[in-house]
């Protein structure tokens, strides 16, 4: 990609091999809207959700980017609030989580807004007994939703989507949607997805009237790539070259060393370097 300090890049069927430096990709600061998915794109996958690790500096790089786009940062994650929390302890960031389901515009603040009930008890008890059909399936319940994980029992993958499946055809009017992950199948609400949990961000302050520019790596950020043009942003994707995004990470820890990058500019501006 060639020199533009323009965040209109228009998008193109083949990403680009690289992601432009930051200066070249970003004029001002104060001016756009940085979200970031989680697992795959901040962090390393682990082989459990539990096992994420923070490596250091990250921290350090996200609050000297709220800083210094005013607030204006968020982590955009299929993950719930209280889990995002557990994981960045002691920081607490702006974040959409559970896919959509929650949204919290500031850190420190409570959710302003839960869109998603609780998942039916006898819908989640019915899925729940699915771990039970192979040893290393884990359960991750967040409430409005629940997960299972197969990343350590990889051939119980197809088991799995069948018996959801049989349990969804039980059930033809329930308002709930499968949703395919990185070795993980979760079954949640319909109506709310991470594309409508941003949309819903960008409605208030600081987000509002700022140009967003989106990093993630899973099929579930691919709802938010789509939606990137109508804000005028950008959207990048991990590991794998996604269609249609601006630009491609080849891992977290690139995405990491763009933000310190964007981070240490210096300056508010960072149109030239
Ligand atoms: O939207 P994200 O922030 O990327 O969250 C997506 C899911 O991440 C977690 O699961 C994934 O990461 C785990 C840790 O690396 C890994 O073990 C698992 O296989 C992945 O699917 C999290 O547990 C889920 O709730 C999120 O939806």
């Amino acid at each position: 990609m060639s020199e533009n300090t323009d965040l209109t890049v228009p998008a193109t069927s083949e990403p680009p091999e690289i992601v432009p430096a930051p200066a070249s990709l970003v004029p001002h600061l104060h001016e756009v809207a940085i979200l970031l998915d989680i697992d795959g794109t901040l962090l390393d996958l682990a082989p459990t959700p539990r096992e994420v690790w923070v490596p250091p500096g990250l921290a350090e790089t996200l609050n000297l980017l709220l800083q210094r786009t005013s607030g204006a940062l968020a982590l955009v994650s299929g993950r719930s609030l209280n889990d995002i929390d557990l994981i960045f302890a002691p920081e607490v960031y702006p974040a959409v989580g559970g896919h959509g389901a929650e949204m919290r515009l500031a850190g420190g603040s409570e959710a302003d807004a839960v869109k998603a009930p609780p998942l039916d008890k006898e819908l989640k008890r019915r899925l729940a007994a699915i771990a039970r059909l192979s040893p290393g399936i884990l359960l991750e319940d967040k409430g409005y939703s629940l997960a299972l994980h197969y990343r350590l029992a990889p051939q119980a993958e197809k088991v799995i989507y069948e018996e959801v499946s049989r349990i969804r055809a039980e059930l033809p009017g329930a308002p709930i949607e499968v949703l395919p992950g990185k070795c993980v199948c979760e079954i949640k609400h319909a109506g709310f997805t991470k594309a409508s949990g941003v949309r819903e961000l960008m409605r208030h302050a600081p987000f509002a009237g700022r140009r967003p520019f989106f990093i993630g790596d899973d099929v579930t950020d691919e709802t938010v790539f789509a939606i990137m043009p109508d804000f005028a942003g950008l959207s990048f994707s991990v590991g794998r070259r996604a269609l249609g995004v601006d630009g491609h990470f080849d891992a977290p820890d690139d995405v990491r060393a763009f933000l310190a990058q964007l981070a240490g500019s210096g300056t508010n501006s960072i149109a030239s370097r």
